[in-house]
């Protein structure tokens, strides 16, 4: 993702320190008899830097936000997923984005996923790269530390933790 900037390729990776948290979630969909009144996942972005997602093999369900649009990803057995988390979005200064996504019930199946959640050690600062901030792109994000803890006091309330953040 750095050498797409053309920045020096460790520029993303140096912000996760030494101790970079992967956190692993296995995400049980039960069927739901009535999917048009239940989610299975409210809209939410990652708090992660990056997540990679092993999707259920035969049960649609994630869709992700663009232009008030929800668009589905269709069944890739074996893929894996990779989506831009918060904090890349924070230390690409807005280049790469955090897509909003949820995940929809099924009436008839039960979904099973498989979420890796990679992130910043806690207690590291991470930050806009100096090189992606400039008089056309000034800095959007503030430094931040701890951001999972941030993230979830504001999905409880319903809000978009990257908000808490900004400039
Ligand atoms: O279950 C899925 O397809 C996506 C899960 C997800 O978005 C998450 O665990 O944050
Ligand atoms: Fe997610």
């Amino acid at each position: 993702m750095a050498r797409s900037l053309n920045l020096e390729e460790n520029c993303f990776l140096n912000q996760y320190g030494d101790r970079a948290i992967m956190l692993q979630r296995f995400n049980l969909y039960p069927r739901c008899p009535r999917p048009d009144l239940a989610l299975g996942l409210k809209p939410h972005a990652d708090g992660s830097a990056i997540t990679i997602v092993l999707q259920d093999k035969e049960v649609e369900g994630l869709q992700f936000q663009k232009d008030d649009q929800w668009l589905r990803v269709p069944i890739m057995p074996h893929a894996l997923l990779i989506n831009v988390g918060d904090q890349v979005e924070i230390m690409s200064n807005g280049i790469f984005k955090s897509p909003v996504h949820r995940v929809l019930t099924n009436s008839e199946r039960d979904r099973i996923t498989v979420a890796m959640f990679c992130a910043p050690e806690s207690g590291k600062e991470v930050e806009p790269v100096e090189e992606l901030i400039d008089d056309k792109r000034p800095r959007l994000y503030k430094k931040v530390k701890n951001y999972v803890e941030t993230y979830f006091q504001y999905y409880q309330q319903g809000k978009r933790p990257i908000d808490a953040v900004k400039v």
